[in-house]
């Protein structure tokens, strides 16, 4: 028996780059689909990717009633997200979340929700192997290398700055390195002035965005000491880098009883 998904933003970048990834893994059906603008029979044709096989609806409460989907994928927007997981996890449904800048007290509510119901929650900024990679490393390196600073660059039509990303590998950072360096940095340190062009403070880790056509995702994140300087940098050239992620935690979803945040749980698992 096929998976059966519920995709939110089916008609997105990322939305329409897993339904073509579901139809080519086979084990994994779209059942249902939500979008804000392209609804109805044709969606997928107005969105210039073919069919996707199901009707596109406004609202994901009655396609979920509807369809009664295994698992909710939620790749639309900050603002639409909570609503969608809230709506799954009410009706017993699973979620895996890649949708970022969700507050971060709105995703401990659903978190609360997931956990109180003992159903899957995976809420993920970025599904692709070798940016959980980066994060890692970039934690690793704090530990030795406190001074950092982080570029991420994104294509234009990217909502949100900083990237989810960029704002997870800055709490990593924050976490690995050492107290007395981390205490003065989340004071707002000395070290960085207060320009805007300095970029966005974040857990003590200046973050700089870049929005321009012909880029994907990109982050590099830079660690200077005397003499020397350590570049961390993933490139996702396309958004099939996020697939086999987003399929794995689709699939282990199931197996959960209460959320977990990142891939790495469930990569290194
Ligand atoms: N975790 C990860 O690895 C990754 C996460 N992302 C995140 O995924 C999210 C989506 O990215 P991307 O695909 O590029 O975005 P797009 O703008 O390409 O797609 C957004 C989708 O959401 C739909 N949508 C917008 N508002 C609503 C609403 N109110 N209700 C239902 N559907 C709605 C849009 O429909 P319509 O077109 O009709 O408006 C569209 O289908 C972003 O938050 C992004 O940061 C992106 C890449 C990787
Ligand atoms: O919007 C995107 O494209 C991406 N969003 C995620 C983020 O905000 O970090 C993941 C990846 O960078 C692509």
């Amino acid at each position: 028996m096929p998976i059966r998904l519920a995709v939110a933003g089916v008609t997105g970048r990322m939305g329409q780059a897993l339904v073509r990834a579901a139809r080519a893994a086979g084990d994994l059906e779209v059942a249902a689909g939500v979008a804000r603008h392209q609804v109805g029979e044709d969606a997928g044709l107005a969105a210039g990717v073919g069919p996707i096989g199901v009707r596109v609806a406004a609202r994901l409460a009655p396609e979920l009633e509807r369809t009664r989907p295994d698992v909710l994928v939620e790749l639309s927007t900050a603002e639409a997200a909570p609503e969608h997981v809230e709506a799954a996890l009410t009706r017993g449904i699973p979620a895996v979340v890649g949708t970022t800048a969700i507050p971060e007290d709105v995703l401990a509510r659903l978190e609360a929700m997931a956990r109180e119901r003992r159903l899957g929650l995976v809420v993920a900024p970025n599904f692709a192997l070798g940016a959980v990679l980066m994060m890692r490393f970039a934690a690793e390196a704090a530990r030795y290398l406190p001074d950092v600073e982080i570029i991420e660059l994104h294509h234009a039509g990217k909502l949100d700055a900083p990237s989810g990303t960029a704002l997870e590998t800055a709490r990593r950072i924050q976490a690995g390195r050492d107290a007395a360096r981390a205490e003065a940095a989340a004071a707002g340190g000395a070290e960085v002035p207060a320009a805007p062009a300095r970029g966005a403070w974040v857990e003590g880790v200046p973050i700089h965005s870049v929005r321009l056509p012909g880029l994907v995702a990109h982050q590099e994140v830079i660690f200077g000491t005397e003499g020397q300087t350590l570049r961390i940098r993933h490139d996702a050239t396309g958004r099939e880098a996020f697939m086999p992620g987003l399929l794995l935690a689709i699939r282990r979803v199931r197996e959960l009883d209460g959320p977990v945040r990142g891939l790495e749980p469930i990569l290194f698992a």
